[in-house]
């Protein structure tokens, strides 16, 4: 018999599980060693040896090989020698730095693996899907996606979208009593829920029967192996403008060569001079420098909090000009505590902290008010435990709350008038429920009690709940909701909601005992209003200026919440998002609008109040429109079209559904605003430090080129040799490019208007600055050879080795210059220690082949005497202290 054919207790037996206390640890990690691990299996990954080797299948680099192989034939064996060994280190920098960004890759998909919530010895606890086993008792509700094949035990209006499996995307309706006789599609199987569906309404409980690759999924997962990674707009555009440099690269090359030929030079030495060269200039290595930069600002990223899912989002995040973020525990603390009631007219007032049960209710005296003669308030009070599903549980020796903070602060109130739910569902048994969600914006139990008679309790926003009550309990009495009654309940409402108290109102209504099965439709109307509790949700202390920055930085933070107009107004008047000039639009008015006519008046909303989830489409929509690039926050499952459409999806760490976060691209591991506003400014300073690092060395390759071509056309002998070349652009490009990589944020960046996506690598004047630069160097380094070289044109050697120092000199001072916009001067240029020691360490590498005597011959060095330093620091300081500063520098500022 197959799993969806037999009953709950056949199942129990057939897996040798029990139900209400799971399988234990032991017997767990037996079947993970019989079972494996509950994974797919993964698609071939790039050996380390096949990725070291693909680090030379570059066709210049193959050239310089041959030619190498050619010199040393002809008994060049010390050029040959060396040659390679710069070409096998160049190669180890390019694997090192491939091997990170493949890591740190990996790392964030495993930081951002699936959980599963199971019950092991009787506790229910949160693991790595990967740790599922058959026969393990798991829960899921809306939001969830599936992370094992599995039999429902218990369903409560459980729908699953199956897409993933059958291609279906409505959902269909699970229910764990219903069994399915022969052998059935599976999307018919109404007792299963498989391995990477979604849940999206209701919530159930079930037993763990396939994992892994026996999965329903796993036998079509070879199908959809995985996703290749995406590569960012500044990759492509980088990958585009690569090819561009290697062609100039290589005529530029050639020209030298053939201008060296046409000068008398020798073939044999104009080749390997020109090979070298196209080896020096080609970028070849900035795709990967790129990638590292990108992946260590997403290790910072995560140092912060915030996790970047898809790497292209690090460089949108920098372009963000609007954020629209949820207000209820990402702006707010989500620390809900009731502080008022309201009933039939009258308010009371509740104190104590947090969510310590312990507190009194006041009328408008200082004493304690005598609860037993509210019978309303006591009423609300208890329903509002009752339709309610979190729990007060200790931990460390203090009451923590787990589940939904709305429904904590209810549960709080309750027990602080001496309520208790054991005891409560002693006397009413719960016997339906209708789940709360953000569109209906309240939850519904059915319950009966001891006498049989049953009842609807509601709660929910009381503006709807308002709307769906026929009829209102004042002083005991029953009364018609309309009229005084009902301006008197929206009065108190607002009155709430203006002192910033998130509000929920508790209704009921008794139902005949035959009327078990009602609908949501049937249950939620008709109701008799009792009264509304309001709790604080404090600010959270940093969003305020979190805000305040982002509107520095030309940001603007748009509040969307599910909340009442008046409480998100309150709020958002503190936090500084609604000032003078802006509005608050209310979910009505919304539903109204079409996406053009949004669109006109969207600039001057900064407010969203009483939203559903399917208006967030809407307005990221609308702010597209107008050219913005929109950074959206969500968290349930009906989020997800808007996080995915939005330029930066962003879901919540702790309060997030698995499908939300799936759909996003950033999540925030403490649902906090203001880590939104730190990965803008991580994202906007990766972005410039990539720019910096582009900036060097395309003025290092231009600067190197130069010089060649420049000396070919004056007829003079080559003023670098192979070796020399190749041995700058190892100790040139390596670590100082790094360390640029790494630098801080100038101090402006969260000063300026965000970058608009459009623009190209070489905007905002950095081509000018690397042109400049680059010829530049080129000149000082041709300058300094010739004037050791027309004194002295006997010595060749020297004058070589003055030029190389002033090269390699003159790339180590403009470096500094890189990390400005502006000028070399305009920030402290020690500030980046990284860079400081890369300078010293490939200054120090400099000298010792310069002065080195075993290394001498190598690289056709002679010893530098002490005065004509004085000539190449002079030389060297030009390029950067020329232009730094000066109205050129500052006109493309
Ligand atoms: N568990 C619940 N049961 C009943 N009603 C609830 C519950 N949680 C919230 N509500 C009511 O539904 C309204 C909408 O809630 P929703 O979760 O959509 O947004 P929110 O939490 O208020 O704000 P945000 O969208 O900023 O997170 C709330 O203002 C509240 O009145
Ligand atoms: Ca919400």
């Amino acid at each position: 018999m197959k799993f969806h054919e037999m009953n709950v207790k056949q199942v129990e037996k057939a897996l040798n599980t029990d139900f209400s206390s799971g399988l234990t640890m032991e017997e767990s990690a037996r079947r993970i060693s019989i079972h494996g691990y509950n994974e797919l299996a993964e698609g071939e990954k790039q050996s380390a040896l096949l990725l070291f080797l693909s680090q030379f299948k570059d066709f210049m680099v193959l050239v310089l090989l041959a030619a190498t192989l050619v010199s040393g034939l002809l008994g060049e064996y010390i050029d040959a020698i060396a040659i390679i060994a710069i070409v096998i280190l160049n190669g180890c920098l390019g694997f090192f730095q491939e091997r990170k960004a493949e890591k740190s890759l990996q790392a964030l998909k495993e930081l951002s693996a699936p959980q599963i919530i199971v019950l092991r010895e009787a506790k229910w606890m949160k693991i790595p899907s990967k740790e599922a086993v058959p026969g393990d008792v798991v829960k899921f509700s809306s939001g969830d996606r599936i992370g094992a094949d599995i039999r429902i035990i218990e369903s409560n209006s459980l729908e699953i979208e199956e897409s993933a499996l059958t291609g279906e995307s409505v959902p269909v309706s699970k229910d764990a009593d219903v069994l399915v006789a022969e052998s059935p599609g599976l999307g018919d199987m109404e007792n299963l829920a498989f391995m990477g569906t979604m849940v999206t309404r209701g919530s159930g409980t079930g037993t763990v029967v396939a994992t892994g690759m026996k999965t329903a999924m796993g036998q079509i997962a070879d199908l959809l192996q995985n996703a290749e990674a995406a590569e960012t707009p500044l990759q492509r555009r980088l990958a585009q403008l690569g090819k561009i440099l290697i062609t100039v690269a290589l005529m530029l090359t050639l020209l030298v060569v053939i201008i060296g030929l046409l000068q008398g030079h020798g073939l044999y030495e104009m080749v390997l001079a020109g090979v070298s060269l196209a080896v020096a200039a080609i970028p070849e290595g900035l795709p990967a420098i790129v990638t590292v930069a990108l992946s260590l600002g997403v290790q910072k990223m995560i140092k912060n909090n915030a996790i970047v899912r898809k790497l292209p989002a690090v460089e949108t995040l920098g372009c963000a000009s609007v954020i629209c973020s949820d207000k209820t525990g990402t702006m707010t603390q989500n620390k809900m505590t009731v502080t008022h009631l309201w009933s039939g007219g009258k308010t009371w007032t509740v104190d104590g902290t947090g969510y310590q049960p312990k507190g009194n209710f006041y009328a408008d005296s200082r004493e304690p008010i005598n609860l037993r003669k509210e019978k309303a308030l006591q009423q609300m009070l208890m329903f509002g435990m009752l339709c309610n599903h979190s729990e007060l549980v200790s931990k460390d020796r203090e009451l923590v709350l787990d589940g939904d903070p709305t429904e904590g602060a209810l549960l709080v109130s309750a027990m602080k008038a001496g309520y208790d739910r054991k005891k409560l569902l002693e006397e009413y048994e719960i016997i339906n429920e209708f789940p709360f969600d953000s569109t209906r914006k309240m939850m519904s139990v059915a319950i009966r009690d001891k006498h049989g008679k049953q009842f609807i309790v509601t709660k929910g926003a009381p503006d709807v709940l308002i709307g769906v009550s026929s009829t209102i309990l004042v002083n005991g009495k029953v009364q018609a909701m309309k009229g005084e009654a009902k301006a008197e309940a929206l009065k108190a409402v607002d009155n709430l909601a203006g002192k910033a108290l998130r509000t929920i109102a508790v209704a009921y209504k008794p139902i005949s005992s035959g009327s078990l099965i009602l609908t949501e439709r049937e249950a939620e109307k008709d109701l008799i209003f009792i009264g509304i509790q309001g709790m604080i949700d404090p600010p959270r202390p940093e969003v305020k200026d979190a805000v305040r920055e982002c509107r520095e930085a030309g940001i603007k933070t748009v509040m969307i919440t599910g909340d009442h107009v008046a409480t998100a107004k309150a709020i958002a008047k503190q936090l500084g998002i609604l000032e003078k000039n802006s509005t608050v639009m209310d979910g009505n008015k919304l539903s109204g609008l079409s996406v053009e006519e949004l669109e006109k008046v969207v600039e001057g909303v900064s407010v969203f109040a009483r939203v559903s989830p399917e208006h967030k489409l809407k307005i990221v929509k609308a702010y597209q429109n107008r050219g913005h690039v929109v950074a959206m926050t969500g968290d349930g499952v009906n989020d997800a079209p808007a996080i995915k459409a939005a330029d930066i999806g962003v879901a919540m760490g702790i309060a997030g559904t698995d499908v939300a976060k799936e759909a996003s691209a950033l999540v925030l591991l403490d649902d906090n605003f203001a880590t939104i506003k730190s990965a803008i400014k991580e994202g906007r300073n990766i972005y410039e430090n990539i720019r910096k690092f582009v900036r060097y060395l395309l003025a290092s390759n231009v600067g190197e080129i130069l010089v060649m071509l420049f000396a070919m056309i004056l007829g003079l002998p080559l003023p670098l040799v192979p070796i020399q070349i190749l041995w700058v652009n190892l100790v040139t490009d390596g670590l100082p490019a790094m360390a640029l990589g790494l630098d801080k944020p100038e101090e402006n960046v969260m000063r300026r208007k965000p970058r608009s996506p459009k623009e190209g690598v070489f905007a905002r004047g950095l081509g000018w600055k690397v042109i400049s630069r680059g010829f530049l160097i080129g000149i000082v380094t041709l300058a300094a050879f010739l004037a050791i070289y027309y004194r002295h044109p006997q010595e060749l050697h020297y004058a070589r080795t003055v030029a190389f120092a002033t090269l390699v000199l003159a790339q180590l001072i403009h470096v500094f210059d890189c990390r400005s916009e502006i000028s070399v001067l305009s920030r402290n240029p020690f500030g980046n220690q990284y860079l400081v020691w890369a300078v010293v360490s490939s200054a120090a590498l400099m000298v010792a082949v310069i002065y080195y005597p075993p290394l001498q011959p190598v690289f056709h060095t002679l010893p530098i005497k002490a005065r004509d330093w004085m000539l190449i620091v002079g030389l060297s300081a030009i390029p950067t202290f020329l232009l730094a500063g000066t109205f050129l520098a500052r006109k493309t500022k």
